[in-house]
This record gives structure tokens, sequence and C-alpha cells, in this order.
């Protein structure tokens, strides 16, 4: 079946005479609707977990803005927390959890079909949201990496350069590769699920990626993309996957051939012409305006912006910036970028 959606067209290798655009962390805090639902929610986790809300904030951003795609409203972190860690975030800081260090820790940890259990309240949200999305929005899920979802689980909290994970992997590598394996496995499970209540393309979340030097990036982010993404692609044929090994630099050469990814969506320590040249002849990409242009705006924006609009026109291409919107960004940037990329 030929498809419409502007996203699931690139997706599908179709060069488009104006790239699909959608933002990471379109659904936050820069937005004053954002931070309204979030107070009558509560907090960030119980916005999460509310399936009407979170389809509130989710379509927030497309009724704003009219972006191609919807992203599901939820964190990576839901899943450790539906595998039994202890999961909490400290306001101005970020997330906590309970450690995994040891075999001991690691065994108490659930398996299977346990975790719906916990995540049945994002499968409603995506229910809710095919309802109500406009027709001709794609509707992303999606899951983190298990090395990047691993690294939060063993340092429980982020880190600036993964230390604790690192460390694990030296000194106790099947513990380490225990974790990565279960988490493949709940992964595919979540990301199942997800595409069962109606999610039409997966995104993996690979943030720390880029900490991941030679074989290690082989083994623990390139192998466990491909396992994903294959068991995702054999479970429902046709569903598109996107993976984000963040800050991969020449790793993300051969990434679509090595994991079967649709799409690989690139961060702004690269430039558009090194991936137009490097990463776009074996497939789909997406990126990668630098997000500080959500703060700064101006003329830079607009060059920034055609910029990489005009160096990856001749392959499929779905705009979108380097990494999330920040809380400081300008609203009214955000609606420039739009109007650039579309050329009104
Ligand atoms: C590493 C990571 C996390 N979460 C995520 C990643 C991978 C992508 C990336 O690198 O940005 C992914 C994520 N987190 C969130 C989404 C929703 C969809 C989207 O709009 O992109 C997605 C896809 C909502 C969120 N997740 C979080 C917020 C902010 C929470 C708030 O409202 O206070 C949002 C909107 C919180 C979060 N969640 C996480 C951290 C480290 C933090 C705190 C940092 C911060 O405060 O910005 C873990």
């Amino acid at each position: 079946m030929s498809q419409t959606k502007t996203i699931l067209r690139a997706l599908a290798g179709e060069t488009l005479p104006t790239p699909p655009i959608w933002m990471m962390r379109q659904a936050g805090r820069y937005l004053p609707e954002y931070r309204a639902t979030r107070a009558q929610a509560g907090d960030f986790l119980s916005l999460c977990y509310n399936s009407e809300l979170a389809a509130e904030v989710t379509l927030q951003p497309i009724r704003r803005y009219g972006f191609d795609a919807a992203i599901l409203f939820a964190d990576i972190l839901l899943l450790p927390q539906a595998l039994g860690a202890d999961l909490w975030f400290v306001t101005g800081e970020g997330p906590r959890l309970s450690t995994i260090t040891t075999q001991a820790e690691f065994d108490k940890l659930g398996k299977g079909e346990m975790i719906h259990d916990t995540l049945n309240p994002v499968y409603e949200t995506v229910r809710i949201l095919r309802r109500e999305l406009p027709e001709e929005t794609t509707l992303i899920g999606f899951a983190g990496a298990p090395w990047t979802v691993a690294t939060y689980m063993i340092a429980g909290r982020g880190t600036p350069d993964q230390g604790p994970a690192h460390a694990l992997k030296e000194e106790n590598r099947a513990l380490f590769e225990a974790i990565l394996e279960r988490l493949t496995e709940s992964t595919i499970d979540y990301l199942s699920a997800q595409i069962d209540a109606g999610a039409e393309v997966v995104k993996i979340f690979d943030s720390w990626a880029g900490s991941l030097k030679g074989d290690d990036f082989e083994r623990y982010a390139k192998y466990p993309a491909k396992v994903i993404t294959e068991e995702i692609k054999r479970r429902h044929p046709g569903i598109p996957v996107i993976a984000f090994p963040r800050q991969a630099g020449d790793g993300y050469i051969g990434f679509h051939a090595a994991t079967g990814a649709d799409c690989v969506a690139v961060d702004d320590s690269v430039t558009p012409e090194w991936v137009a040249e490097h990463v776009q002849p074996g497939g789909c990409v997406q990126g990668n305006l630098a997000s500080r242009h959500m703060v700064t705006g101006g003329q830079e924006l607009v060059d920034e912006t055609r910029k990489v609009v005009d160096a990856l026109k001749n392959g499929p291409h779905i705009f979108n910036l380097g990494h999330g919107i920040t809380p400081d960004a300008d609203p009214e940037n955000v609606k420039l970028m739009i109007d650039t990329v579309r050329g009104a």
C-alpha cells in the first residue's frame, strides 16, 4: 500500500520536495500549556502514567505547530521501573533510580510479561492518540536503547561520562551483559505492545552511544539495535524503525545496513554535508539542527535551518533537531524553524 503520511514516505526511502518535520522533546517545558498540564498531573511521572494527560501533552505541539509526527509522551526510564527498579525525579536535577551493580540486585529484577502491569497506561496513551491525532500525523513510539537505559540503572542517575556503567563493563562483564540482554528482551516486548496499541513507527534512543568506542560500540550499541530492529520487524512486518546512536560520529556510517533500521537519526556534532555524503546513502536520515537555535533564534536560525534542508535534499530526510529542545527555548523560534523548512 502506498503511504500518504509524509514521515512514512520518507521512512520508505522517498526523497520529498519538503522534508517532514518533528522535534525531539516537542512536548516539554518550553511550552506554557505543557507546564500547566504537568502541574495538573502533579509531577513528571504522574503525567507519564496519566493516559489522558499524557495524550494531551503529546497533542499540544501538534495543535500549536502542525508537526508531521507526534511522539508518545513517556520516558525511557519507565521500562526499568516496570522491571522493578525504584524511580523518582529530583526537580532541577533529573532522574534517580535504585542501582543494579551486583548479581543479587540483578536477580531481583522481573522479566517477561510483568512489565505490562506497569506500562499499560502508556499503551492506553497510544490508543487515545491514534483516535485523536489528525489523519496526516504519524505517531512515533519509543524506548531507550539497552546501553543508555543501563547507564542510568547502573549509576542510579544521569552521569556526564557514564563512568559507573563503563566500570561495571570492565569489572563484571557477565553481569553487565546480562543487564543489556534483559533490557533488549524487555525493550522488544515494550515496543511491540506500543505497536499493537497503534504506534506507527518506533524510535530507539541511544543517547549515550557516543561513549562506546571500538568493539564496545559494535557489541553494545549496534548489536542490540540490530536484535531489537529484526525482532520488531519479524513481529510487525512493515513497521519502520528509527535508530538514534547519538554522538556516534564515524559509527553512524553503515548503521542502517548493520542494524536494519529504516532511518538513522543524527545529532549536531556532525555536519549535514558529512551526513549527506556518509550516512544518507544508507537510507533515510533524521536531524540535525543544533537545539541552541531554539533559544537564540534570528537570522542564524534561518540560515542554519536552510543549510540542513539544503544539504540533505537529495535523499530521504526527516527534519529534526540534533537533540531535544531545552526548557529555555522560545516557542516563536520553533515557529520560525518550521516556516523556514516549509518555505513559508
Ligand atoms: C536520556 C533520556 C531520558 N528520557 C529520554 C531520553 C533519551 C533522549 C534524550 O537523550 O533526550 C527520552 C524522552 N523523554 C521524554 C520523551 C517524550 C517524547 C518527546 O517529546 O521527545 C522522550 C522520548 C520526556 C521527558 N523526560 C523528561 C522531561 C522533563 C521532565 C519535566 O517535565 O520536568 C521530559 C519532557 C525528564 C528526563 N528524562 C530523562 C532525563 C535525563 C530527564 C531529566 C532531564 C530534563 O529534565 O530534561 C531520561
